[in-house]
């Protein structure tokens, strides 16, 4: 780290910004958002490599927008190759015209031999222009169709993989580098176009060009090389400084967010996070900011070389030319030609170059799309897991001496568990913070599959199972629940079930949702946030009611509650566990609780500690014996005793 923080130093001018963590250790924050494994990968795809997998990648995007709107893509690539073929036209009528022009011969007569090329010409270029306008028209319908298709199979192929996939280190940067591959997919069908119309332009220049000398069409090709090579190897700096930044810029992206939105905004003022995140923004800009200039530097100085070298390459082509015509090698009325086909072929074949030059760089982003999207299906759910459907709500879930370690992490967070709950029961989870529970929880909802042991729900493995459908016998209350800017209605039903006031308004009566109804301005149908207008924020109990409605609504053979009152006041969480029982009736119920004094609730209580169970039994036996449970518990009580003693 700190051979590290000598090698890029924040830049001059940000010292002012000093805050109590300007420490030598706070500076080095910065490089705490780094994954090289990303950067590596990239260094791997080189320029060769690059343009071997461009047909498929072009083909794959080819295919995609033909997917999304194929009058659009047949439109663009007939205009494309429409606009190449009438350039082709124009140029040899504008060759034969200035040939038949500067030949000897009477003025009249020779105008009246070119009168009907120059019809031609005025044709082709008229006819050019109506094909750009439609170029552009269609390019435009297309592009952001084509953008979003990409972002969608991401999307797809992300919901799509196991939840494990999820919690690697890295997924995040994996994803967002995609997700810039995904908005540049649209550029790739676009330069591969422009790569066909410059050919077929080209084609014509090429034959003029070689009928007027053979070496003319070779030395033009080595005229345009250098400026592309500058080109590629400038975009790949780019590319891989994009790459090696990608997390502190992610980062970046994170603290913007937190600093400048609602959710945030009282501790950004009371607890002065704002000025001490600014100032780690600021370090953090600096240095992604000192990579970007780095390769724009070292890019600007690659384009010069190639320029250079592309200006020399451009000068011998036209000093051959010159030299052609005065070694009697071309005549004055040929030479006039060749300096038109010149011109038109050095645009076609700068075109072809320029835009195989582009399509490589592009491909650099798509293919990290593309390997998103391999890394997602690799790790899909339909591959590791079956496809087993249940014909019934199942009775039974089960959890047989199963260890589960997370991706990355160095100890087992669940070793040799077991656990049972049927319908009609409520069992209790518990233990200190970090002994497991949510990632048991996660485990019997059949999100995670154990790493050894299994999860049984009936006689079926959730590792059978196929997913989507068992999940329709599954609620879930999770600790950090997701509230979404929908209607109350969208955030209880996610559109599934019955979705009518009536089932909707029994499950808010479950939660006690029922109460906060008055104060809504269009009830079960009013937005839910204050970012947009029209729209009602809620509290944090509020929400929490919201999302327990969310569990109750589903009618779920299983429903499991993680921390399901945290946020309650005591009305609303005695009507939550007074009403579990009746709950209980036809649903299995894991709950999770740290407050102990709820758990008399449930017919049998589960106590974890460090990833293994150390108690089972009533809230009666667990409150008599000793151990970790009446530890705990009677540390509340206390609480609360001397609590209500001093008042
Ligand atoms: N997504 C994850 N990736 C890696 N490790 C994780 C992840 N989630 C949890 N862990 C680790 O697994 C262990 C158990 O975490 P878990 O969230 O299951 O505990 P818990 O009992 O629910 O805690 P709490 O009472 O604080 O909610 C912890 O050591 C935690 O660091």
């Amino acid at each position: 780290m700190t051979s590290a923080s000598t090698q890029e130093q924040p830049t001059p001018g940000t010292s002012d910004t000093s805050t109590p963590d300007d420490t030598d250790s706070a500076r080095d924050e910065e490089f705490l958002y780094r994954d090289k494994s990303r950067l590596q990968a990239g260094a791997q795809m080189t320029t060769s490599t690059m343009a071997r997998r461009l047909p498929a990648l072009v083909l794959r995007s080819l295919k995609m927008a033909w997917q999304v709107d194929r009058g659009a893509t047949l439109g663009l690539l007939a205009c494309q190759v429409g606009t190449g073929v009438l350039a082709a036209v124009g140029l040899l009528a504008v060759t034969g015209t200035i040939t038949a022009l500067i030949s000897s011969g009477d003025i009249t007569a020779r105008l009246w031999e070119a009168a009907p090329r120059l019809a031609v010409i005025a044709a082709a270029a008229g006819l050019r222009a109506l094909l750009g306008i439609s170029v552009t028209w269609l390019t435009a319908r297309l592009r952001p169709v084509l953008a979003r298709a990409a972002e969608l199979t991401m999307i797809e192929a992300a919901l799509g993989a196991e939840l494990a996939a999820n919690n690697k280190p890295g997924y995040n940067d994996f994803y967002d580098i995609a997700d810039r591959g995904a908005q540049v997919t649209p550029d790739l069908v676009d330069e591969a176009q422009n790569v066909l119309a410059a050919t077929a332009t080209l084609t014509a220049g090429a034959t003029v060009l070689t009928v007027l000398h053979p070496a003319l069409l070779p030395l033009l090709l080595l005229a345009c090389l250098p400026q592309a090579a500058a080109y590629v190897r400038a975009a790949r700096v780019v590319y891989l400084a994009a790459l090696e930044t990608s997390g502190r810029r992610r980062m970046l992206h994170k603290l913007r967010w937190h600093m400048a939105y609602v959710e945030s905004s009282e501790e950004m003022r009371a607890c002065l996070a704002g000025p001490f995140l600014t100032s780690r923004y600021r370090r953090l800009a600096a240095s992604v900011n000192a990579a970007e200039r780095k390769a724009a530097d070292t890019g600007a100085w690659m384009g010069l070389a190639g320029a250079v070298a592309g200006g020399v390459a451009s000068a011998a082509v036209w000093a051959a030319l010159l030299w052609l015509l005065a070694s009697g090698h071309m005549n004055l009325a040929a030479g006039g030609g060749a300096v038109f086909a010149l011109q038109t072929a050095t645009g076609s074949v700068r075109g072809i170059i320029n835009g195989g030059a582009r399509l490589v760089r592009t491909g650099w982003y798509v293919q990290d799309w593309q390997n998103f999207l391999d890394n997602a299906h690799g790790q899909a759910m339909t591959a590791s897991r079956g496809t087993k459907t249940l014909t019934g709500a199942p009775e039974r879930f089960e959890v047989r001496d199963v260890t589960y370690r997370y991706d990355g992490a160095g100890e087992d967070s669940l070793s040799g568990v077991s656990l049972r709950v049927r319908r009609g029961e409520i069992v209790a989870l518990v233990g200190e913070n970090g002994s497991g529970k949510s990632t048991l929880s996660r485990l019997l909802c059949g999100l995670l599959l154990p790493t050894s042991g299994e999860v049984a729900w009936d006689h079926t493995t959730t590792a059978e199972l196929e997913p989507w459908e068992a999940w329709k016998h599954a609620a879930l209350a999770p600790q950090k629940y997701t509230y979404l800017p929908l209607t109350l209605r969208d955030n209880i039903t996610f559109g599934q079930g019955d979705t009518g006031d009536a089932a909707v308004l029994a499950a808010c009566e479950a939660s006690g949702a029922m109460d906060m109804l008055p104060g809504l301005r269009s009830g079960l149908d009013t937005l839910l946030t204050s970012e947009w207008y029209g729209g009602q924020q809620l509290s944090g109990g509020q929400w929490q009611r919201v999302v327990l409605t969310r569990a109750f609504h589903r009618k779920a053979a299983l429903l499991v509650m993680d921390e399901p009152t945290a946020a309650l006041d005591a009305r609303a969480e005695h009507h939550i566990f007074t009403g579990l029982r009746s709950l209980a009736k036809d649903r299995a119920i894991l709950l999770i609780t740290h407050r102990l004094a709820n758990v008399a609730v449930a017919d049998r209580i589960v106590v974890l500690d460090q990833g293994r169970v150390v108690q089972e039994g009533t809230y009666a036996q667990l409150t008599r014996e000793p151990g970790l449970f009446r530890s705990l518990w009677a540390l509340q009580q206390r609480t609360g005793g001397e609590a209500s003693s001093r008042a």
